[in-house]
């Protein structure tokens, strides 16, 4: 017996994470308005779960990171007023949030909590998902920069975040690295491993553009929640695509409870107006994409070629061959400096 259960006619749970993965995007500058409409738009549209917090997750307004226009709190607050069906999540990163974090969203109104961990790393979440269940918290896990690990050390990962309480443990391909049998194989490795202990869920970026085809074959490998963005609303080239991963599913008779119309006029008549710019497959998201480089660091990226006049694609390449992981944010001042040096 899985520990959540859905409606009967839901194969697939969507979470949309556009008010936290697109808040890289946006440079963490979400207003309230803009997570009322957005919400609202996506709520009503019927999508299950809405993740909102932060794009490094609670906690993560600083210098690092890049701080935020509104404090997450207010936008979890505000979500959590407008929704009428969609269960509100958050994201945290144990040593970036603390534990009492966790307990003003959720007096806030947050009921899901999400535990992300570098993928070796699941180890720190422990206490974290303990605190979540017996408070009441449904729980979900994040193996992040799952590309750079194969199937059998991801799933010993998993079984320690499971233990510890998690409900369901995602494959993060944070990089959007990952190519169709990369994530199968994967997924299916936590499925195995997992069995009726946990769920398995599956979180893509579109820096190779395969973010809808890789949370397919992560369903057909098992997978039951699937994170998205409506109109690619996220770090690097931006999420699975919401909108287009319900129309998939719809032809393929995978069952979302996402009415694909409403989602597509949300996308073009709510969402994107509250985008920056479209996110791009452009040189510098696929040279993440290739490279194996954490989506989020595109941002910083940009920055940083810019104030010392070297390729922010370099940047990246350097970044994929260091094999950097989130937090280390800083060490792309260090690339750029070092590109510098061997231009003069
Ligand atoms: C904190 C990261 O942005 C989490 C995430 O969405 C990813 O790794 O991808
Ligand atoms: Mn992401």
């Amino acid at each position: 017996m899985l520990p959540i259960t859905f409606s009967d006619s839901l194969d697939v749970r969507v979470t949309d994470t556009s008010l936290r993965d697109g808040s890289h995007h946006k440079r963490h500058k979400f207003t309230l308005d803009e997570a009322r409409a957005m919400v609202s738009a996506i709520d009503g549209a019927g999508v299950p779960v809405i993740e909102v917090a932060h794009g490094d997750g609670l906690g993560g307004s600083s210098f690092n990171y890049g701080f935020s226009t509104t404090p997450e709190q207010d936008l979890i607050k505000v979500a959590v007023d407008t929704a009428k069906r969609a269960k509100i999540a958050f994201l945290m990163l144990p040593g970036v949030g603390v534990k009492d974090d966790i307990l003003i969203a959720q007096d806030n109104g947050a009921s899901i909590c999400r535990i992300a961990t570098h993928c070796t790393e699941a180890d720190i979440s422990v206490q974290h998902f303990g605190l979540a269940r017996e408070r009441g918290l449904e729980t979900v896990g994040f193996l992040m920069m799952a590309h750079s690990q194969p199937p059998e050390a991801l799933a010993k990962q998993a079984r320690i975040m499971a233990d510890a309480g998690c409900q369901c443990v995602y494959v993060v391909d944070s990089a959007g690295a990952l190519v169709l049998e990369q994530v199968a194989d994967r997924v299916a490795a936590l499925v195995t491993e997992l069995g009726t202990d946990a769920q398995v869920g599956f979180h893509g970026h579109e820096n190779l553009g395969l973010g809808v085809a890789n949370s397919i074959a992560a369903a057909r490998a098992g997978a039951v929640q699937i994170d998205g963005s409506t109109r690619r609303f996220g770090a690097g080239a931006g999420n699975t695509p919401v909108e287009a991963f319900v129309g998939v599913c719809d032809k393929l008779g995978i069952r979302t409870d996402v009415d694909f119309f409403a989602i597509v006029d949300a996308a073009e008549d709510v969402v994107r107006p509250a985008m920056p710019q479209e996110c791009l497959l452009d040189r510098m998201a696929l040279m993440m994409g290739y490279a194996g480089v954490y989506s989020s660091f595109l941002r910083h990226a940009y920055r940083q070629a810019e104030r010392y006049g070297v390729s922010g694609a370099q940047i990246l390449v350097r970044a994929g061959e260091r094999k950097l992981v989130g937090g280390q944010e800083d060490q792309l001042i260090d690339i750029a400096l070092e590109l510098r040096r061997e231009a003069s």
